[in-house]
């Protein structure tokens, strides 16, 4: 059990879970960013074998800090399933918030003090806050076009399939309450690439949570690549389809139901 402590922001013991891929490079720079910006949090690395020894990096940087930890899996499979096996290793421990942040420095861990302020006793009484590329003081500095035009249109149409007002459901940098992974049933998530971000914050709204968006400014990373294929798209927009399409289906159910009463 690790210790509660209490860091800058709103919650009490609050972890940032971290999946990597070959991010050798990115992780000790980010790892001491994060720490210099909120000393009170623990960190969890969720390497899937990386082949470049991402997951070596971590063990050294975890044998000189006790709040980080490592989680090594054997193989890569998906962005979805790092984040359930580190959000399961959350909750078997005494977190309060539990935070997604990419490994690459696309996310700035200087926003995390503001961000889980929010979800505190003093804060907006957010359950999830999504860090938000898409309202009023949020930007992408040095995103090539077609990966901003991808991500307009994976938000747009997400948003028209199922009926959500929010800007940036794709987002990868957000902050939940403890409550929110207990009940949105993580183990019936089956999606594995970045649609995994549309389906919880989708299972958060409809379990009737508080989702907020709070700005942020994503920056390309400059070290290694993105994991984003053809796959993960596929992916995307055959899932947001089937959840839109079931979502109308009832609607219409309700509708009919409510003409025979
Ligand atoms: N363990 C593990 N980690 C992975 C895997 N795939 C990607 N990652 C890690 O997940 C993080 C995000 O992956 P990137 O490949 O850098 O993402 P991106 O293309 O920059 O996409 C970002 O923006 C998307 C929205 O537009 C987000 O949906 C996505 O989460 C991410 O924040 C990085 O730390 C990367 O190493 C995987 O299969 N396994």
């Amino acid at each position: 059990m690790s210790t509660r402590r209490t860091p800058d922001g709103g919650a009490d013991a609050v972890l940032v879970v971290i999946p990597t891929y070959n991010e050798r490079d990115n992780l000790e720079p980010i790892v001491r960013r994060l720490f210099a910006a909120v000393p009170a949090a623990n960190v969890l690395v969720v390497d899937d074998g990386s082949p470049d020894g991402t997951g070596e990096v971590a063990d050294r940087l975890a044998a000189d800090d006790e709040r980080l930890h490592v989680l090594h899996r054997t193989e890569k499979a998906g962005l979805g399933a790092a984040y359930v096996a580190g959000f399961d290793w959350a909750l078997a421990r005494d977190y309060d918030a539990i935070i997604e942040m990419d490994a690459d420095g696309s996310h700035s861990p200087e926003d995390l003090p503001r961000l889980i302020g929010m979800i505190g006793p003093d804060g907006t009484g957010a359950d999830v806050v999504l860090g938000s590329r898409y309202v009023t003081g949020g930007r992408t500095v040095n995103w090539p076009w077609y990966r901003a035009l991808l991500s307009r249109g994976a938000n747009t149409y997400s948003k028209l399939a199922l009926g959500v007002s929010i800007n940036d459901i794709t987002s990868g940098f957000r902050v939940y309450r403890r409550e929110v992974l207990e009940t949105v049933r993580l183990h019936d998530v089956a999606s594995q690439g970045y649609c995994f971000q549309v389906d919880l914050a989708w299972r958060a709204v409809e379990a009737g949570f508080v989702v907020v968006e709070a700005p942020i400014t994503f920056v390309e990373r400059e070290i290694g690549n993105s994991k984003m294929d053809a796959e993960v798209v596929r992916e995307a927009l055959v899932r947001v389809t089937k959840w839109g399409l079931r979502r109308r289906g009832h609607q219409a159910t309700e509708a009919l139901r409510s003409l025979r009463r």
